[in-house]
């Protein structure tokens, strides 16, 4: 794909004798949206690992931003700089504030004196709208404030592409919208974002592409109106009715 700041070709991935993906090809053009759907086990977080190499696949390439993930002469901890991750679990150290938080990665992954660190992690506390909750420890917030917390420190890194591992799954359902709201903004920023979620309505709305999984492959993939409502494939359209069931 011409333009594309990920591309990842005929990615396997085999933990043991298990065949989690089977010769998955993906590319994501520069402040598309894409969203990772299909069936749980389908290897959807198993893909988005690779992608920043939290997983290391079995074969295939992966380009991001123009950097080969697999090659071993790649710093690969300069490439996920500027790969922004967010996970279902918070991850935040509970003995520090939100601003500690976002600003001690700023200052141990890029270096930044604390008063930089601190400033750059303030605006990026604002633009999750938790500029006011600053000084609030994790346990001070709610669920959803916590993972806005650590969607602030992926983003105070200005990261060029931003993966999302199922970020809503832990949250109690009333703190859902705020995170939705927050990736939104995210996304009419320009970001690229690449997100395996279960927020069907989400991705009907704001997604540019769903990709639908299964079984360790992209059985289908388009735009939100023609993979929802006319799926060509008989496992979407049966994972699709499942869910609107529920
Ligand atoms: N580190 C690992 N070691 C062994 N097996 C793993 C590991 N990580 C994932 N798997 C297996 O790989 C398969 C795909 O898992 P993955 O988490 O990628 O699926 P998923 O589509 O994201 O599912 P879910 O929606 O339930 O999160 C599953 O069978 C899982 O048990």
């Amino acid at each position: 794909m011409p333009g594309a700041i990920i591309e990842a070709r005929g990615v396997h991935k085999h933990f043991g004798a298990l065949h989690v993906l089977k010769g998955v090809d993906l590319s994501v053009a520069e402040r598309e949206f894409v969203f990772v759907i299909g069936p749980s086990g389908s290897g959807k977080s198993t893909l988005l690992r690779c992608l920043n190499r939290l997983e290391q696949p079995s074969s295939g390439s992966i380009m991001v931003d123009g950097t080969d993930m697999l090659d071993v002469k790649t710093d690969i901890n300069k490439a996920r700089q500027r790969i922004g991750m967010v996970f279902q679990s918070f991850n935040l150290y509970p003995h520090m504030t939100a601003l500690g938080n976002v600003s001690l990665a700023l200052r141990k992954v890029l270096g930044m004196p604390r008063a930089a660190a601190e400033a750059r992690a303030g605006a990026a506390l604002e633009r999750v709208h938790l500029g006011d909750r600053a000084g609030h420890f994790p346990g001070q917030l709610s669920g959803g404030q916590q993972q806005r917390v650590a969607i602030a420190r992926a983003i105070a890194l200005e990261p060029r592409v931003m993966l999302f591992d199922e970020p809503t799954s832990a949250l109690d359902p009333e703190l859902v919208g705020g995170v939705l709201q927050v990736m939104r903004e995210l996304r009419e920023s320009g970001m690229t974002m690449v997100v395996v979620s279960h927020e069907m309505a989400f991705a009907r709305a704001a997604a540019d592409r769903v990709v639908f999984m299964a079984d360790g492959e992209i059985l289908e993939q388009g735009p939100p109106a023609d993979v929802f409502g006319a799926p060509s494939h008989a496992r979407t359209r049966a994972f699709i009715g499942q869910i609107e069931r529920h």
